[in-house]
């Protein structure tokens, strides 16, 4: 049994003009640690929202751990801790209480000793007597993120847990959240960070306008694809062949290579042009180079297709 299982998911706004979810299907199985990667406006949290049972899917059906989502509601719901993306917190509450009460939502009690692991873990222990309002908005987040697991969900999704968080929490909830998922726990995470789900998660899916344009192994994903970047710096105006191949940010140029040849080529072209480089690199294809590409190749094969 998979841990999620998304069938042919649709979402419409608007009353069907806006499509948010076209036809999404696929299964992120027991234990896995599974990235969900899309620009702005591609579906995720719309995934992830029909997911946590807060919006209802157009179409398709979504389980958690067998159960459906909307037919199942409280038994999905148990088996899923949710890391939400914006901060919303009681006012009222300390840090432990708030716990104790999101646990006892979920009926279970009597749960001290894994509230003070929690709590030990995410760099709250001193912080457990303290009133929420009082807490940064760091500290918060690092609450949320003991709030969904409170209840010691199989299956953790993890809606953009590190945007606008410092490195510190980073690595306190990443090494956290890799524990979990060395002991069993299912991990679905949406990021920006691309760098972050490169180093995490074992296989992928992209989103893109409501359709899952990729769904690898990470490690496929990368090796399947341009498997060498140029990397450096220029002032001067690249020659027209390399500018159209070319991403630039700034003064940082990146070409793709296939190869070694295709490297001397572009080298070659470089000092023709009279191009001075500066801080010449040649790297490894990155999950942002990959990810770029993707979506590049939709943007192509869509302008065949119209
Ligand atoms: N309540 C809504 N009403 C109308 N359109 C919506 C609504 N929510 C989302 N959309 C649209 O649905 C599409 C998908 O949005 P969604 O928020 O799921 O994307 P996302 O991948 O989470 O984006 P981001 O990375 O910016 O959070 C977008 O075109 C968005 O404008």
């Amino acid at each position: 049994m998979p841990a999620i299982s998304f069938q042919n998911v649709s979402k419409t706004y608007r009353g069907g003009q806006v499509k948010a979810l076209d036809g999404v299907s696929f299964d992120i199985a027991q234990g896995e640690f599974f990235g969900l990667l899309g620009p702005n406006g591609a579906g995720k949290t719309s995934l992830i929202s029909i997911l946590a049972g807060l919006s209802q899917a157009s179409g398709g059906r979504v389980l958690v751990q067998g159960q459906d989502v909307v037919s199942d509601f409280a038994a999905a719901r148990r088996a899923l801790g949710i890391v939400p993306q914006e901060l919303v917190f009681d006012p009222f509450f300390n840090v432990r209480e708030a716990l104790r009460f999101q646990g006892g939502y979920f009926g279970v009690h009597n749960n001290e000793a894994w509230i003070d692991e929690l709590l030990e873990n995410l760099g709250l222990a001193d912080k457990a007597n303290a009133n929420m309002r009082q807490l940064s908005g760091g500290m918060k987040r690092r609450v949320l993120v003991a709030q969904a697991l409170v209840h010691r969900p199989p299956v953790i999704v993890l809606d953009e847990p590190t945007a606008g968080v410092d490195v510190e929490l980073r690595q306190t909830l990443w090494q956290f959240i890799a524990r979990l998922n060395r002991e069993g726990h299912t991990v679905l995470l949406t990021t920006h960070y691309l760098e972050e789900a490169e180093a995490l998660c074992g296989r992928i899916a992209m989103l893109k306008q409501g359709r899952v344009v990729a769904l690898e192994r990470t490690s496929e994903l990368l090796k399947g694809r341009a498997s060498t970047m140029l990397r450096f710096k220029t002032d001067a105006t690249l020659p027209e062949s390399l500018a159209a191949q070319a991403r630039m940010t700034g003064r940082i140029v990146q070409i793709k290579a296939h190869d070694a040849a295709e490297v001397e080529t572009i080298l070659t072209k470089l000092r023709a042009a009279n191009c001075p480089v500066e801080d010449l690199e040649i790297g490894r294809a990155d999950l942002e180079d990959v990810f770029l590409e993707i979506m590049q190749e939709e943007e192509q094969d869509k302008g065949v297709r119209a």
